[in-house]
């Protein structure tokens, strides 16, 4: 089957193209979100990857139908409980991310679209997991990727990931950075056909380090790794102080923003666009896109998660797939 070609037998549209949605956490939201893909009518295939007991239990729960979503059914070792966290299912997730991956580096899916995942308890469960980021750059073997998440006219990138806040400014070394930019700056080009990206860098420390007596990352690392990438040509702002980088005015033109850590740009995307916010990988050699919300445990089963940011990450991933093949 390849990625836009689905069984015509079973009365799938052959033309449209074929996205895997993980349905991810099981005690979470995950679930209920995929269910409520039914509720719109998509230019794609979706297939959701998940236990299929489980998502009748949860469609029960919600007055839903979930023979209104196609299922690609992967087993949960144990039931699920809406809420309930259990390592013992944690293996199950990972095995709806490998799934998914499988399909798109064999042409079977066109794109993956990640419903949330629970880091913490797969770390209880004994496996080392900081991220869907960093697990599908190692697991197709992609040395560098950026996390970016989009939504309300931004586009925030991420210089760093998902480590402690101590141990960030060692991992902003000169390469990492250079690279960071390097595939930002190609994927605004080839994901969203940005010819000329004009990319707004935050500095790390307050006030862009205030002339280097609040921190010198600024004067040592980030702005010679900014003035190297504008001499080939690169439409590069900053380093800027983060805490006006978001703001109308400065922010007017850009296209992206890159911030130096997690929390420095994702709590501004989050505030500006909980609903619609969607998390892309960049850098990766598969689409990759996500919801911009977690699993929220106390939501699961109540039919109070808005599958909104779901809807945004697979309308995105059917843009990008659909670039890929024009
Ligand atoms: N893409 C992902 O896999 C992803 C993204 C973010 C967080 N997480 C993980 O999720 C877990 C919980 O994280 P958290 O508590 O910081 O964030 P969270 O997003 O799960 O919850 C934060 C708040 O937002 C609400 N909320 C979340 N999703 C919602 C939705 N769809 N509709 C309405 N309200 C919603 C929650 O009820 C809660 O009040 C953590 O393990 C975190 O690592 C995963
Ligand atoms: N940093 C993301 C966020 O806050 O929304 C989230 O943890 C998901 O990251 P992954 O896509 O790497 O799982």
């Amino acid at each position: 089957m390849s990625n836009t070609a689905a069984k015509t037998a079973s009365g799938h549209n052959s033309t449209l193209p074929v996205i895997a949605v993980t349905s991810g956490e099981p005690a979470g939201v995950g679930p209920d979100i995929c269910l409520r893909l039914a509720q719109r009518k998509w230019p794609a295939r979706l297939v959701v990857l998940g236990d299929r007991e489980l998502l009748a239990a949860r469609a029960a729960m919600l007055g839903l139908d979930a023979n209104a979503i196609e299922i690609h059914h992967v087993p949960l070792p144990k039931s699920a409980l809406a809420g309930r966290l259990d390592p013992a299912n944690a293996r199950y997730v990972l095995d709806l991310l490998d799934v998914a991956l499988a399909g798109c580096i064999r042409g079977e899916f066109a794109a993956m679209v990640t419903a949330p995942v629970q880091k913490s308890i797969i770390n209880d469960a004994g496996i080392a997991f900081s991220g869907h980021t960093e697990y599908l750059a190692e697991h197709t073997g992609t040395p560098r990727v950026v996390m970016m998440l989009a939504g309300a006219g931004l586009r925030v990138a991420l210089a760093t990931t998902h480590l402690a806040l101590k141990d960030v400014p060692a991992a902003i070394t000169k390469s990492e950075l250079e690279t960071t930019i390097r595939i930002l700056h190609a994927d605004m080009r080839n994901k969203f056909g940005i010819a000329r990206p004009r990319i707004l860098v935050a500095g790390l420390n307050p006030h862009a380090g205030e002339g280097g007596h609040m921190g010198r990352e600024e004067i040592e690392v980030i702005g010679p790794v900014l003035d190297k990438l504008r001499a080939e040509g690169m439409d590069l702002v900053g380093p800027l102080p983060a805490d006006t980088l978001f703001t109308r005015n400065v922010l007017a033109g850009s296209d992206a923003q890159l911030a130096m850590y997690h929390d420095q740009g994702l709590a501004v995307l989050k505030y500006a666009a909980f609903d619609e916010g969607i998390n892309v990988t960049l850098g990766l050699p598969i689409i990759r896109t996500s919801v911009d919300h977690g699993t929220a445990l106390d939501l699961a089963g109540t039919g109070k998660a808005s599958p909104t940011s779901l809807f945004a990450a697979v309308d995105a991933a059917i843009d990008m797939a659909s670039r890929r093949s024009n």
